[in-house]
Parts: structure tokens; sequence; C-alpha cells
């Protein structure tokens, strides 16, 4: 079953009206009647994790036993954000040889996933993301990631 909003669009509240209604953060548009579920609920995304010693699993394919902090962790994330922005490398390239996430061989890439498939902080992340736009570093229990939305 296809997921209940599209990714562009998100529900508010009205506080002059107590009633929540929904806004197109694409076109600013808002509406009171919640707008039908399409397709396009599906987003795809890749990502670069890295993750710390309190990390929900602190092991990966690179690192059996990782022993950084959060903090050395955000530096580290912060440094690849830097140079992605910078045009030095992009984020597949970057996540194939530094993510944590067994994503990393295919240069990140997570495929395609509506609402509900991954972890809340990722997902909200993720749908606020336009298409080709990096997150901020975000901060799930896997760890901290960079996300390149895709589609
Ligand atoms: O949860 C995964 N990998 C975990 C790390 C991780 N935690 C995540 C949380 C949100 C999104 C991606 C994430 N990747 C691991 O390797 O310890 C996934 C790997 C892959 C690979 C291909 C497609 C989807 C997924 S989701």
């Amino acid at each position: 079953m296809s997921s209940d909003l599209s990714p562009e669009w998100e529900e508010r509240h009205s506080k002059t009206r107590g009633r929540n209604y929904y806004f197109n953060r694409t076109t600013g548009e808002s509406v009171w009647e919640k707008p039908a579920a399409t397709t396009s609920d599906q987003v795809r995304a890749s990502h670069l994790l890295v993750k710390h010693r309190d990390s929900r699993r602190p092991s990966s394919w690179k690192t059996e036993n990782i022993t950084r902090t959060k903090e050395e962790a955000l530096q580290i994330i912060e440094g690849y954000r830097q140079r992605i922005t910078s045009g030095e490398t992009d984020l597949p390239t970057l996540a194939r040889t530094e993510s944590d996430c067994s994503s990393a061989k295919a240069g990140g890439d997570l495929g395609t996933f509506g609402r509900g498939k991954m972890q809340p902080v990722f997902e909200k992340a993720t749908f606020a993301l336009k298409v080709g736009e990096l997150s901020q570093p975000v901060e799930s229990d896997s760890g901290i990631h960079l996300i390149l939305r895709t589609a």
C-alpha cells in the first residue's frame, strides 16, 4: 500500500482554525484537504554513514570494532561535506570507500523507499531534500549520515 503523503507535502497545524492543513514545500501552496498520494511518494537516496562507539551496531565492513566518539564522527562527516560541496569529490565516490554502511559498495545507494521503511530521522531528512540536494549531517541510531536525494 503506497503511503499517505507525497514527499513534497507536509502536514501543518493552523492555530487560527484549530485544524491541520497541508503545505507543499515545492510550490508553497496550502490546502485543507489531504492531497491524494501518488506513486511519487517514493524517494531515492544515497548516503555516507560514519558510525561511532555509541552506534546501534558499532561495526562495519570497514572497521570490525568502531571506537571513535560521536564528536569525532561529526568532525569527519563535516570534512566529507566540505569536500563534496567544494566539488573536490562527490558523495557516491566518497561513500564507496568511507561509508560504514553496507550500501558503500553501491556508492551509498539505498534504492527507492517510501515512508515507514527507514529510521524516522533519516526519512524526515530525506523527504525534506529536493532531488539533487545534499543534507547537513543527520544523526540516527546508526551513526551520522550525509544524505543525497537522487529521485
Ligand atoms: O541499514 C543498513 N545498513 C546499516 C547501517 C545503516 N543504518 C541506516 C539508517 C538509515 C538509512 C540507512 C542506514 N544504513 C549497517 O550496515 O549497519 C542498510 C544497508 C542497505 C543497503 C542497501 C539498501 C538499503 C540498505 S539499509
